[in-house]
């Protein structure tokens, strides 16, 4: 029985389904020819353990890793509407129950893809040409390229387009649009401002931080709204200068996002002339770009930050000692990538600098030395002033954050949020689902 497709005009496909006895399954082709311009598409045909794809066109084959496709590795990538639960999107049958040498006992391709009958339980599968293409041209989907625009020292805060910010009243007239637009500034710049914040109270600031994702849960407690009053044993809940510092270092999976928004700074007490600064001015570093920085003038103290692994802890708090799973770096880069991942750098937070015979506690604190030297550079150091209905919203594991020491009742409000969670909502307001399945499926 064969089974041809119309042989179309050119830019369409004639294909031939010829079933095949089981005998001689392995020599069958199924030939598929594309009549007109574009380029031929290969022939399949099964042999032992493969499907096996035989290009003819030289141009088409200049980056292939591999010609054929394992076929228990095709099967429990089968993602048919039985395969894969349609309520859940979980695979839906047991990988293990597949018998190790399935093999098919028909191969028809045609202009979508290629469809595959496997003996034993008789499945049928189907690949789209995008699929197998890609896996004959690549080992592995890989996440979205995204490129970080640096930030430094900036002039006044009104100029075009600096801040990276959305407004309060945006996100009533487009939700979806406007936390895409407020978590793709944070993915490029590292952070966003949401301005026109009601400040009548916190309420509407938590709610705004909920429409990216839900607030974790800390020791800290999940939505923060807190003075310098030492409710919780850590120096942010005190009015003494902070340096530039990533949050959470002492947590296995620091937080993703952290928010502030300042309500309010009174100050009754001080003899200070109306209109003189109370202080506490923040501070923002982008860490990305003061590694790259360090990464440029000093390779040896980037790898030395990016290779020695240190203690970190959160210990204030009575009852509460708590640290990561195991010690981490203060630079982490993503050995397949090469490129800087995440940063880990509060060095109040920080333990005790381990010996080891890779490098000392000396080489440790001179390359640490030049890492806060970078730092504390007048062109890196992006200082502004918070103002109540600003909510900024930064990328925890790339921006660092400080304030200048500050006299008086300093209200701020905010919360921190999964990576995870943060990374999930930007696709999902930023990209389609089916190109988000590709790259988190495979
Ligand atoms: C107030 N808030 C909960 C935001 C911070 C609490 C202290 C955070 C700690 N110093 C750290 O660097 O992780
Ligand atoms: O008070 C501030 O501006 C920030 C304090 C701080 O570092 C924090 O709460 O994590
Ligand atoms: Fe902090």
């Amino acid at each position: 029985m064969s089974l041809k497709l119309d042989m179309l005009r050119c830019g369409q496909y004639v294909a031939r389904r010829i079933a095949v006895p089981r005998r001689n399954w392995q020599s069958h082709h199924s030939q598929f020819r594309m009549l007109g311009t574009a380029a031929e598409k290969p022939q399949v045909s099964s042999s032992s353990g493969y499907l096996q794809f035989s290009f003819h066109n030289t141009v088409s084959t200049g980056n292939l890793k591999r010609t054929s496709l394992p076929n228990f590795w095709l099967r429990d990538n089968c993602r048919c509407s039985s395969c894969v639960h349609q309520d859940t999107a979980q695979r839906n049958f047991n990988t293990f129950e597949i018998p190790e040498d399935i093999r098919p006992s028909q191969v028809e391709a045609n202009d979508k893809g290629v469809k595959v009958q496997w003996s034993g339980d008789a499945h049928e599968s189907f690949y789209p040409w995008d699929f197998l293409d890609f896996y004959l041209r690549s080992d592995k989907r890989a996440p979205e390229r995204v490129e970080a625009e640096y930030f430094g020292a900036r002039g006044p805060q009104t100029s075009q387009g600096w801040p990276p910010s959305v407004k309060y009243g945006d996100f009533s007239a487009n939700e979806t649009e406007t936390v895409g637009r407020l978590t793709d500034h944070i993915r490029r710049n590292g952070f966003a401002f949401i301005t026109e914040v009601p400040i009548e109270s916190a309420e509407p600031t938590e709610k705004l931080l909920e429409k990216i994702a839900f607030i974790r849960q800390t020791h800290y407690g999940g939505f923060y709204d807190f003075i310098p009053d030492l409710a919780l044993a850590d120096t942010a809940y005190t009015n003494i200068a902070l340096g530039a510092h990533t949050d959470t270092t002492y947590f296995t999976d620091p937080a993703g996002l952290q928010a502030f928004h300042l309500l309010s700074h009174t100050d009754t007490t001080s003899k200070k002339d109306p209109g003189e600064s109370l202080g506490g001015q923040s501070l923002l570093v982008d860490g990305f770009h003061a590694a790259s920085i360090l990464r440029k003038e000093d390779p040896k103290a980037f790898e030395v930050l990016s290779r020695v692994k240190l203690p970190w802890h959160a210990s204030g708090n009575k009852g509460i000692t708590i640290s990561p799973d195991k010690p981490y770096p203060v630079l982490e880069v993503d050995e397949s990538t090469g490129e800087l991942h995440r940063v880990r750098w509060n060095n109040d937070d920080r333990g005790v600098v381990p010996f080891s015979n890779e490098h000392s506690p000396e080489e440790w604190y001179k390359a640490a030395r030049k890492w806060n030297e970078i730092l504390r550079r007048e062109s890196i150091e992006y200082w502004f002033q918070l103002k109540p209905g600003n909510l900024l919203v930064f990328d925890n594991w790339r921006v660092l954050h400080g304030r200048s020491a500050f006299t008086g009742v300093r209200r701020i409000c905010g919360g921190y949020i999964n990576r995870d969670d943060f990374i999930s909502r930007w696709r999902n307001t930023n990209y389609p689902r089916d190109e988000i399945l590709k790259r988190i499926i495979g």
